[in-house]
């Protein structure tokens, strides 16, 4: 579904990634690992398009999608959440999800909030969808708080809830576990499941190792902005080379 060939990019004299090729299967959970500075933000910084590489190419569907805007590369079905959940936190919890549906709406939500322009139906269909989701990741009954009035925890959730919204067939997730506890990551894990069940591909960045590999279908190692290793949980917990450049030491922290 996604292939990276011969990805690089570079920041002036500095080199993030170099020569980095792997395929994402349609309908997997992949994850990508590595130590900090491994290159993982940059990778889905150049997949999601907020970067261009320096080298390689993209493809989504065997189209190429690198070099295209992120808002053209979001239109062809790639959508994000971040560490650092990038909610609206004046909106309502529905308000926020309902945005992932708007730039498929003729409309667009931005008339709607201006009163323009935006018919009964589309309205509808927004809150629909919005409903539909929150409903999946477990917030239908925070829908009409303030984004501001949830947990970090429940903020990452608004954001998949919107980027299923964008009907997306990618969705990047970069560090989702990062501050929740054992719980809430268990929980995020048989939310990722679900996510896949629904026939969406999941990359997903973390250094939570057991989450990793208790939810991946297969892994990408990075080392120094290099592919490193690649395979399944099994595959990677027993290479020598992943365990002396990265777990040994992931082990000792
Ligand atoms: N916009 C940028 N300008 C200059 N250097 C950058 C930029 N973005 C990333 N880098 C550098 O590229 C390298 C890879 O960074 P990146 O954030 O992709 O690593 P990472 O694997 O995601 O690390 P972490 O696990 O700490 O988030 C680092 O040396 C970083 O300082």
């Amino acid at each position: 579904m996604l292939a990276a060939r011969d990805l690089g990019k570079s920041f002036g004299g500095l080199t993030a990634l170099h020569n980095v090729s792997f395929d994402v299967v349609k309908g997997q959970i992949k994850a990508v690992i590595g130590p900090n500075g491994a290159g993982k933000t940059t990778l889905f910084n150049l997949i999601a398009g907020t970067l261009r590489p320096s080298a390689g190419t993209i493809t989504l569907d065997g189209k190429t999608i690198s070099g295209l805007s992120a808002s053209a590369i979001g239109a062809s079905g790639i959508a994000r959440t971040f560490q650092q959940p990038q909610v609206f936190r004046s909106l309502s919890v529905a308000e926020n999800v309902m945005l992932g549906g708007h730039r498929f709406n003729k409309a667009g939500f931005i008339a709607c909030g201006l009163g323009l322009s935006f018919t009964r139906r589309e309205e509808e269909d927004l809150h629909a969808t919005a409903s539909k989701w929150l409903d999946f990741v477990g917030l239908a009954e925070f829908s009409s708080r303030t984004a501001s009035e949830l947990s970090l925890g429940q903020q990452r959730y608004v954001e998949i809830a919107r980027a299923m919204a964008t009907g997306a067939k990618v969705i990047l997730m970069d560090e989702p576990a990062a501050g929740l506890d054992d719980t809430e990551t268990r929980q995020l894990g048989d939310l990722v499941r679900q996510i896949r069940a629904t026939g969406v591909t999941v990359l997903i960045i973390d250094h939570h190792m057991d989450f990793i590999m208790s939810i991946a279908d297969s892994i990408l190692v990075l080392n120094f902005g290099e592919w490193l290793a690649e395979g399944t949980p099994e595959e990677i917990v027993g290479s020598e080379t992943v365990i002396n450049a990265y777990l040994g030491s992931v082990e000792d922290a």
